[in-house]
């Protein structure tokens, strides 16, 4: 018999399937994926790719989880919920590369933002410059956009020199959307790019806030994530991504020695 609760009609918030590190300062990885996803209104569903030995200082050493680890995880999520969106964080292997490929399989036209992680702010390594080509060559196939910023872009397109809209014609014969994005520079203002294959480009202008910051790219990549998930059109959903990034930069705390940790939840959160 089919109990009432089964029946219910569905009034789940959409699902993002999070693959990726886990960071125990909690400024950045899989808790800033949560905590943007639940700010959106959507269920983040966390799937380890990796731990991590971190502070917002810097990366001291990480450890990538076992193939079958990860698949089983991914499986277990796919066959108890629909998955609206899968947001990739740090994958940290060129191994975790395939171990998406399959789990993606699994989930045809499902929107994927790719969040190509290599360095952590504080430039210690979560990945060598081999896992980025990896995702060049067969992630980027079945992603709806990637976020790099633009030292990464750099290694993506391998141009250690090259300006954004450089490393963006390299790297669009690759992808649909490209997000290259400008938290690294040191201009007053920030540039966030936007490009698309089918030739039209954004910029997304913003003022440029004091400091340096633990986990801004993973909570623009898992609200877009969850943007998408929401049902939103993508160039509307990397507005309103870096929009509300900003603003949980510009509500940063400093609960540690290094940089400072976005707010992405209102202090109020569950009161
Ligand atoms: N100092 C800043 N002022 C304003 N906005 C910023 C600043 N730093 C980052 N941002 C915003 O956050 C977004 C993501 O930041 P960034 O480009 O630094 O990503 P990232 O290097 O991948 O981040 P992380 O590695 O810390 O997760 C940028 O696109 C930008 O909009
Ligand atoms: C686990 C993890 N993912 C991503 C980043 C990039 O900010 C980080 N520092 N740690």
């Amino acid at each position: 018999m089919i109990s009432s609760r089964t029946m219910k009609t569905p009034n789940f918030r959409p699902v993002v399937l999070c693959m990726s590190g886990h960071d125990p300062s909690g400024g950045a990885g899989l808790q800033a994926d949560i905590e943007a996803l639940l700010a959106q209104g959507c269920h983040a569903a966390p799937t380890v790719t990796a731990l991590t030995v971190q502070d917002t200082v810097n990366v001291s050493d990480f450890r990538v989880l076992d193939r079958d680890w990860v698949l089983a995880q991914a499986r277990a999520v796919i066959a108890d919920m629909p998955v609206a969106a899968v947001k990739l964080g740090m994958l940290g292997s060129v191994d975790m590369v395939d171990t998406v490929l399959e789990v993606m399989s699994q989930l045809p036209g499902v929107p994927l933002v790719c969040d190509p992680v290599l360095r952590a702010g504080g430039g210690g390594s979560l990945g060598k410059d081999d896992v980025g080509y990896a995702m060049r060559e067969r992630l980027f196939a079945v992603s709806t956009i990637a976020t790099p910023n633009l030292p990464e872009a750099r290694i993506l397109a391998e141009l250690p020199q090259g300006s954004a809209d450089e490393c963006a014609e390299k790297l669009l014969p690759f992808i649909e959307h490209l997000l290259i994005t400008g938290g690294h520079g040191d201009e007053a203002e920030v540039h966030n790019r936007l490009y698309c294959r089918d030739g039209s480009r954004h910029t997304f202008t913003c003022a440029r806030l004091p400091g340096s910051y633990h986990g801004s790219g993973c909570t623009l990549a898992s609200t877009l994530a969850g943007r998408l998930a929401l049902g939103e059109e993508l160039v509307s959903a990397v507005k309103s991504a870096l929009d509300y990034t900003w603003r949980t930069l510009r509500d940063a705390e400093q609960p540690g020695h290094g940089q400072y940790v976005p707010r992405r939840l209102p202090l109020d959160f569950g009161a």
